[in-house]
């Protein structure tokens, strides 16, 4: 099955990765194929490696002291730690929203601007055009079309992170990761984020961190179960959630334990 999806593009595959930062791993023997062009969700208790293993995909471990990997992790088929990688590359390659909104201090068309300004140099007519068109796949543009020289921090908590995407898709990402992307929101701001990712997966692949199960069942095609660095089942959401195969996820998605 893995086999498959290896070199379709924004398919993440990992093959017996494994993390530390000390002796114990933080990710252990983790065989995990993200289908292209669908949500994919991952949860699991606190300290489980969902993280880990988001930040392992864009190389972000790589800037902890004393973290090192086992294994390899392939993105478009390519092993995104294969030496003669260019983690800038990669990293526009592989978007990136946090839990917290983190704009620049600057103003919303500079946020999304910046991608576009420093990888390709786009200025003047062919930069407001992608500016736009990201503001318009994050669902934001009819919202701040009048506000674009605003400083972004004068928007609404769920505006911030929506223009955290629309900085995120202006580099023309195959892959998007989010980390908990709603745990700051209120329902609302957290829906529209979630109706945005459903269309978001046309184009592009998304993997999705979060601790509420019910957003994972509603917004994924697909859940993984990480519990102590292991993957413990990946399997279709709706089979996941009402058929378990391992006894752990039946104990997690219970509330029995995590
Ligand atoms: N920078 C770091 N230095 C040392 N250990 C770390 C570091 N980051 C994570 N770890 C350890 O790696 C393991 C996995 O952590 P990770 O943050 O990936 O879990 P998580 O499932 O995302 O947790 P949470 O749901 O609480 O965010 C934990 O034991 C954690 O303590």
């Amino acid at each position: 099955m893995i086999t498959d999806i290896h070199g379709l593009p924004g398919a993440v595959v990992l093959e017996r990765f494994s993390a530390w930062f000390g002796a114990a791993p933080a990710l252990h023997n983790v065989d995990f194929a993200v289908r292209p062009r669908s949500v994919t969700a991952l949860i699991g208790p606190s300290g489980s490696g969902k993280s880990t293993l988001l930040r392992a995909i864009n190389r972000l471990n790589d800037e902890l002291p004393g973290a090192r990997h086992a294994g390899r992790l392939l993105l478009d088929g390519d092993n995104v730690y294969d030496p003669a990688v260019d983690v800038s590359e990669l990293r526009q390659r592989v978007g990136m929203v946090f839990q917290r909104s983190n704009p620049f201090p600057r103003s919303v068309f500079d946020n999304v601007a910046y991608g576009p300004r420093l990888n390709t140099g786009a200025a003047g007519r062919a930069l407001d055009d992608s500016v736009e068109d990201a503001l318009r796949r994050a669902a934001l543009w009819d919202e701040v079309k009048d506000r674009l020289r605003d400083n972004a921090l004068t928007l609404s908590g769920g505006q911030q992170q929506r223009l955290c995407i629309a900085r995120a898709l202006a580099n023309r990402p195959s892959l998007l990761l989010l980390d908990e992307p709603t745990s700051a929101l209120d329902p609302q701001a957290t829906q529209r984020i979630e109706e945005l990712l459903y269309d978001l997966q046309q184009d592009l692949t998304i993997i999705i961190v979060t601790h509420n199960l019910h957003q994972a069942a509603r917004v994924s095609r697909r859940t993984a179960l990480l519990v102590d660095g292991v993957l413990v089942e990946d399997a279709a959401t709706d089979l996941l959630f009402t058929r378990p195969a391992d006894s752990r996820t039946e104990a997690f998605i219970t509330g029995r334990f995590g």
